[in-house]
């Protein structure tokens, strides 16, 4: 089945000048959500930025921030991204041993709660407790970095949520990042996402905001496909 929500494109800052965000975001208005990639060189191998940028963000743009944190202690460092006017706030399940405590606190702090988890993690694991979440993040590359090639694999974890979701068991929203591009997204929209985060195919190209456009076609043929 497919979703019934327009498809989403959530463009990942990973891929954008670092020196020049506040034009970056700029050129990527007309997204649905703008996803911002939070590493902390201990969860993943990689370190970009923290809370002082999201909010210096919050103030560029309306865009709702999708704050993906790859970090340790989420428990610690989370709830203070909900505070400051991120629209989600989502963590890894692999970084914490409560992931329901954290989401009670993201939401008590004011934003959405996402439950990110990595190619190799089972979502069968979460599915209990994903009613304390409102989307789930599914990783197709492992996290880290931008420009890695997607891993088709995950798509059943997409079919099973989907499949929840369509038969009311579930109520969240089904978003999935790394490798998504012009070649890969149909088959992803095919398998019931409903948001698509997208890095270096937005600000690979000399006009993100065409980019968008052209993935959130193909999301809506891969839809078509799946009817
Ligand atoms: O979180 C991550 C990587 O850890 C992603 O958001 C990637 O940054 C997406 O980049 P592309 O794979 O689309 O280039």
């Amino acid at each position: 089945m497919a979703a019934v929500t327009p498809p989403m494109i959530a463009p990942s800052i990973l891929s954008a000048d670092f020196a020049n965000l506040s034009s970056e975001v700029a050129s990527v208005a007309g997204s649905d959500w703008l996803h911002v990639d939070v590493m902390d060189a201990h969860f993943v191998p990689n370190l970009t930025l923290g809370l002082p940028v999201v909010q210096s963000l919050l103030r560029v743009t309306d865009i709702p921030l999708d704050c993906h944190l790859m970090i340790e202690d989420p428990g610690r460092w989370a709830p203070p991204y909900a505070e400051a006017g991120a629209h989600n706030v989502t963590f890894h399940a692999e970084a914490t041993d409560d992931p329901v405590a954290v989401a009670k606190d993201i939401r008590a702090a004011g934003a959405r709660a996402g439950l990110s988890v990595k190619p190799g993690t089972p979502i069968d694991d979460y599915l209990a407790i994903l009613d304390q979440f409102d989307t789930v993040l599914v990783m197709s590359v492992e996290p880290g970095f931008g420009g890695q090639s997607f891993i088709p694999g995950v798509l059943d974890k997409v079919r099973l949520l989907r499949d929840r979701v369509d038969h009311g068991e579930l109520r969240i929203l089904v978003e999935i990042d790394g490798g998504i591009n012009d070649d890969t997204i149909e088959q992803a929209a095919e398998a019931g996402v409903d948001c698509f985060v997208a890095g270096s195919a937005v600000y690979g190209t000399a006009d993100p905001a065409l980019a968008v456009q052209k993935l959130r076609g193909l999301a809506e043929s891969g839809r078509d496909e799946a009817r």
